[in-house]
C-alpha cells in the first residue's frame, strides 16, 4: 500500500507543534518508520520544512478563509494544502485531492471546502500577503524582526528574512583523510561544486548513502570552516574541541593535523557522543577521544593549561542558520539569548584554564546576534589582559550566501 506523503506531513506537524522534536528528525524518523522511497522523504522534507518556514504567512491565510477557531488537526492539513497551493506551486488538483485524502473521515469536508474556496480567492489572498507587515510576509516573530531592524535596519533585515524563507540546498566537503572520494564525487552528475568554497558540493536533497557511510563526504556549509581556519591546526599538537558534537568541526581539525597528534572532543549531552564518535569512526579519525563534560562547571586539574589549541564552537541562539534550522525562529525567545550569554561566558572562562601560554583560543557560534559574539568577546578581554583578539569574522548570511557565523581567534601570551 503506498503511502500518503501529505498525511505523514500533517501528522509531523501537528507533532513539531507540540515543541519537543526538532522538523529533520521528524523527517528521518517518519522516512525511516514507513521505509519511504528517496524521491517521498525528499517531499516531506519540502512539505513541512515548507510548512515550518512559513507558518505565520499561511496561519494568515488561514484566518482570512474561515473566521473563528480552527482545531490543530484541521490546521496542519490546511496550511499542506496552502503551501502547495500557494507557495509550492503543484497542480489544484493534485494538492486538494491529496491533502482531502490525507485527513481523517470526520473532516476532509471542511478541508475540502476551504481548500476549494483557497483556489477561488488566490490572488486576492495572494495580494493581500504582499501588503502585509514583512514578519507576516516572510514569516517570523515579531520580536526577531524587531530585533534585527535595530541591529541591521530595515533593509538588510528584509534581506535576511528573504534569505531565511529560502529552502536550502544540502552542502557537503570532501573528507581529505579518503581522497579516493574526490574522483567518486566529480564524476557524479547529481552535485555540483560550490563556487568560491573548493572541496564543498551542493546536492537537491541527500547525498548518496554510502558516500556518507564510507566517509567520502561530511554534509556541513562552508560558513563552518572558518573558525577552523581560523585555529590552523597543526600535525601533533594537543588540540581540545570542547562543545564538539556531532563532530563537523573535529573531523576538520583532525583532517588538518593530517590525523597526528591528540584531539580531545568532549561534550556536555552524553546522548550526542556516540554519533560524534562514528562521525570520527567513518572519517578515519584515530587520534580524537571523546568524553562527557559540561564546561559550565571547572575542568579537572588533568587538563589545566594542556592544549596547544582549543575550540569553543559553543551553543547558541542558532540565528545565522535559520534558513535551516526552521524551528529556531519559532521555539527561541528574547529571554533565551540572554541566557545562552551566561552560558557561554562560562565556557569561555572554564576553558581558558586548559590554554598552554602561547595557546591559540577558538571562540565561534552560528549566531549573527553582537551580543553573543563580538560584544560578548570584546567584554570577556577587558577581564583577561594575557589574551588578545588575533582576528574575529562575523558572516552575514544574505550577504555572504552561506550560513550565518562568527569567530574569533583570541591567543594567549607566553610566559
Ligand atoms: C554548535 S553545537 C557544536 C557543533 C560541532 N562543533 C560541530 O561542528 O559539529 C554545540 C554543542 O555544544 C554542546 N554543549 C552545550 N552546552 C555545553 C556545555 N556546557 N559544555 C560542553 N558542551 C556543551 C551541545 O550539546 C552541542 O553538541
Amino acid at each position: 500500500m503506498s503511502i500518503n506523503i501529505r498525511r505523514l506531513a500533517s501528522e509531523a506537524l501537528e507533532e513539531w507543534e507540540e515543541g519537543f522534536v526538532y522538523a529533520e528528525t521528524l523527517v528521518d524518523s517518519a522516512s525511516r518508520h514507513y521505509k519511504v522511497s528517496r524521491e517521498d522523504r525528499n517531499l516531506l522534507n519540502a512539505l513541512l520544512l515548507g510548512c515550518i518556514r512559513n507558518k505565520r504567512l499561511l496561519d494568515f491565510w488561514i484566518s482570512q478563509l474561515r473566521d473563528g477557531k480552527i482545531d490543530m488537526q484541521v490546521r496542519c492539513h490546511l496550511r499542506v494544502g496552502l503551501f502547495q497551493l500557494y507557495l509550492m506551486g503543484l497542480p489544484d488538483h493534485a494538492a486538494v485531492n491529496e491533502t482531502v485524502n490525507s485527513a481523517r473521515k470526520g473532516i476532509r469536508g471542511l478541508i475540502n471546502a476551504l481548500l476549494r474556496k483557497a483556489i477561488r480567492e488566490r490572488d486576492t489572498l495572494k495580494s493581500l500577503a504582499d501588503s502585509q507587515p514583512i514578519a507576516i510576509r516572510l514569516s517570523h516573530p515579531d520580536w526577531l524582526v524587531d530585533r534585527w531592524t535595530q541591529q541591521y535596519g530595515e533593509a538588510a533585515t528584509t534581506q535576511l528574512l528573504e534569505w531565511n524563507q529560502q529552502p536550502s540546498l544540502t552542502t557537503f566537503r570532501l573528507n581529505p583523510l579518503k581522497p579516493h572520494g574526490r574522483s567518486i564525487v566529480e564524476l557524479s552528475n547529481k552535485v555540483k561544486p560550490l563556487a568560491d568554497h573548493p572541496d564543498f558540493f551542493t546536492t537537491n536533497g541527500l547525498p548518496p548513502r554510502e558516500w556518507i557511510d564510507e566517509g567520502l563526504i561530511y554534509i556541513q556549509d562552508p560558513a563552518t570552516t572558518h573558525s577552523v581556519e581560523l585555529m590552523q591546526p597543526r600535525n601533533g599538537e594537543s588540540i581540545l574541541d570542547a562543545c564538539a558534537a556531532p563532530g563537523g568541526k573535529s573531523t576538520q581539525i583532525a583532517a588538518l593535523m593530517q590525523n597526528a597528534g591528540s584531539l580531545l572532543c568532549t561534550d556536555s549531552n552524553a546522548k550526542r557522543l556516540p554519533r560524534l564518535q562514528r562521525n570520527l569512526e567513518r572519517l578515519g579519525i584515530n587520534i580524537a577521544t571523546t568524553e562527557e563534560w559540561d564546561w559550565t562547571c571547572p575542568p579537572p586539574e588533568k587538563w589545566h593549561q594542556q592544549f596547544d589549541a582549543i575550540l569553543l564552537d559553543v551553543p547558541c541562539s542558532n540565528t545565522g542558520v535559520m534558513r535551516k534550522r526552521v524551528d529556531a525562529r519559532w521555539r527561541m525567545t528574547p529571554e533565551n539569548i540572554t541566557e545562552i550569554t551566561h552560558i557561554q561566558q562560562a565556557i569561555l572562562k572554564h576553558a581558558l584554564a586548559c590554554l598552554k601560554p602561547g595557546g591559540r583560543l577558538i571562540y565561534s557560534t552560528c549566531s549573527i546576534e553582537a551580543e553573543e559574539n563580538t560584544k560578548l568577546i570584546h567584554t570577556f578581554l577587558e577581564d583577561h589582559p594575557e589574551l588578545t583578539l588575533a582576528e574575529e569574522q562575523q558572516i552575514h548570511p544574505a550577504t555572504h550566501h552561506t550560513d550565518g557565523a562568527y569567530a574569533a581567534l583570541l591567543t594567549r601570551q607566553s610566559r
